[in-house]
């Protein structure tokens, strides 16, 4: 027994072609730092909220968007299904982030294979909450009008995410445990794959984090202008 009971390898990996996922990218200092700013970006106006679907259903993650609002199923400068206020502005600092994120994952050499990595001008973060047994059924972020990667920072307790493929909502997927301070970049030919959260692993998360549950935030470019 090594004391770790899940059987998840922790090196680098690339689930997919143009997927890569480091672990521990982040370290403790940063991760603090980035829960501490999810709490500001999380507050009212614009602050965090529940998603209603057109179907009736309720998204089981709490989401607050900076730079564009997501809502089902596009992108607005305003909550439009919420208190109607201003988007938060993108910040830089998440920019900077998710720039060092494609040099990590794809290097300055190979950065030139993945579509839109070069020039990649970041103005979208969504960031999710997952309380204790929310989870993400499988989707694809398709409302970005344009193929540069989505950068995904994982902080808190640990899930399980799935990566299926560009075409179908069933196998072949891979399915990856993602822990606090984890990167996970989806590029190129893996820009467009369907993925979800199947769960979360309560109780995973440093207490010094001062987190309960999981946040994630996707930094992605839109390719949107404003009309
Ligand atoms: O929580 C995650 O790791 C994925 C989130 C996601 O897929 C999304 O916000 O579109
Ligand atoms: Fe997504």
């Amino acid at each position: 027994m090594t004391g770790d009971p899940l059987p998840f390898p922790r090196e680098r990996a690339e689930p997919a072609p143009g997927a890569v996922h480091l672990p521990d990218w982040l370290d403790p200092q940063e991760q603090r730092d980035l829960v501490r700013a999810c709490r500001d970006w999380a507050r009212p106006p614009a602050g965090m909220r529940t998603i209603r679907l057109p179907t009736g259903g309720v998204m089981s993650v709490r989401t607050v968007c900076l730079g564009w609002h997501w809502y089902p199923y596009g992108y607005a400068r305003t909550v439009v299904d919420g208190d109607g206020a201003p988007v938060k502005p993108f910040p830089p600092v998440l920019g900077d982030l998710a720039l060092r994120a494609l040099e990590a994952v794809y290097g300055p050499d190979g950065r030139s294979a993945i579509a839109g990595a070069e020039g990649y001008a970041p103005d979208i973060a969504v960031v999710n909450h997952y309380p204790h047994g929310a989870k993400m059924g499988l989707h694809k972020d398709k409302e970005e009008r344009i193929d540069a990667p989505v950068v995904s920072l994982s902080l808190g307790d640990s899930c399980v995410f799935r990566l299926g493929n560009t075409e179908t909502r069933t196998r072949p997927w891979t399915d990856l445990e993602l822990r606090s301070g984890d990167l996970l970049v989806f590029g190129g030919p893996s820009r467009f794959a369907y993925h979800g959260v199947v769960r979360t692993l309560p109780g995973t998360a440093d207490p010094d984090l001062g987190l309960v549950g999981r946040l994630n935030i996707t930094v992605r470019q839109s390719g949107l202008v404003d009309p």
